[in-house]
């Protein structure tokens, strides 16, 4: 298999939110194999968002099975008790919600002082603005094109104008920020969320749930950005 361009300027997440996870290792596997930049693991509590998924653990059991960052994506009430566990589990990158996050800046110090890369995810309802103090401070944006807690759903194209915006804001402000986009990435969303200034794509469904495997849904995605 031919892997994808390791220095393309565009990163592929695959969400393992949508892969078969009675076989989660060869799923992250196959992934890596066909170029994937990173793994994207959703953490949900059930409070700040309607489901529950994973926990620390499940990064510690991942850690072994692939050389690929890992990036947790904390979809939880209170990100700043579980900093630490899921930093020692093996995350590469903690990524809390400007919504969730009543001492921003004392949060990402935190994960700073952990070592990890630290980014700040944004609703699709919640204003670029909320991010201007903390952008300088950040590693990664992502820029929820769903609303978050479920797999599966249809990107929103409302976010664009949004996204355009925080491309603007980081170009200014800090151009070694990454911008991610998450929800509803495919062929389709794609080239109109690079368009829009994003680089690092999150794909759960596109990629897991493609009927002619990962390895194809993951190429067609990476394709449509030229990536
Ligand atoms: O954070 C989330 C959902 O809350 C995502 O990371 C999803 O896992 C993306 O799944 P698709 O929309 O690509 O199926
Ligand atoms: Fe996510």
């Amino acid at each position: 298999m031919i892997p994808r361009n390791a220095d393309s300027a565009i990163k592929i997440a695959p969400s393992i939110l949508s892969a078969d996870l009675s076989r989660l290792a060869e799923q992250v596997k196959e992934v890596e194999a066909a170029g994937a930049d990173r793994i994207h693991v959703d953490v949900m509590d059930g409070c700040f968002v309607p489901n529950i998924t994973f926990g620390p653990v499940l990064v510690k059991w991942l850690r072994p099975v692939t050389r690929l960052p890992l990036e947790v994506h904390l979809m939880i009430a209170k990100p700043d008790d579980f900093l630490d566990a899921f930093a020692e589990a093996g995350a590469d990158s903690l990524i809390v919600h400007v919504e969730g996050a009543t001492h921003l800046n004392r949060t990402i110090q935190h994960i700073q002082k952990l070592g990890r890369k630290a980014g700040v995810a944004i609703n699709p309802a919640t204003p670029a603005v909320m991010l201007e103090e903390i952008l300088p401070e950040l590693d990664l944006v992502l820029a929820m094109t769903v609303n978050p807690g479920f797999g599966g759903q249809s990107f929103l194209p409302g976010t664009l104008a949004k996204i355009a915006a925080i491309r603007r804001m980081i170009d200014s402000v800090n151009p070694d920020c990454e911008l991610e986009v998450d929800g509803g990435v495919d062929q389709d969303s794609a080239p109109r969320l690079i368009a829009a200034g994003a680089r690092v794509f999150v794909a759960g469904s596109s990629i897991y749930g493609a009927p002619d495997g990962p390895t194809a849904g993951l190429r067609r995605l990476a394709g449509s950005v030229g990536g």
